[in-house]
């Protein structure tokens, strides 16, 4: 089953370092940076920018799992963990990192 049929669990485990190595290649312009499962999406403008946002906080509504936000002009970094692990990361993460990368796909004009 691929990351994008796959919805968040509530008390999902870290990953250990091989899963996350394995996991990577599935969410593309995803690192990982202090600790965070990070992707920047960049825009045309404010407009596009706050629609996507939108967009991923729908979807993160319904996964139950929440990103950080940096929201500026023309980009998003979204920056994932999970809490409930302690803050490592979890099956969560890229779950959610592939539905974020399948909204972006789908804006206008892409
Ligand atoms: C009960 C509910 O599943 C939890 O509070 C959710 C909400 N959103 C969450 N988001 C993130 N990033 N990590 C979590 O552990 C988490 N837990």
């Amino acid at each position: 089953m691929t990351l994008l049929d796959q919805h968040c669990i509530e008390g999902a485990p870290a990953l250990g370092q091989s899963a996350i190595d394995a996991a990577l290649p599935d969410v593309p312009g995803w690192s990982i940076e202090d600790g965070y499962l990070r992707r920047n999406f960049a825009f045309r403008d404010y407009h596009e920018t706050i629609k996507f946002v939108n967009s991923l906080a729908e979807m993160v509504h319904q996964q139950d799992h929440h990103p950080l936000l940096s929201v500026t002009y023309k980009n998003c970094v979204v920056s994932y963990h999970t809490h409930s692990a302690g803050g490592a990361l979890s099956q969560n993460d890229f779950i959610c990192a592939a539905k974020a990368n399948a909204i972006y796909a789908l804006r206008a004009g892409a």
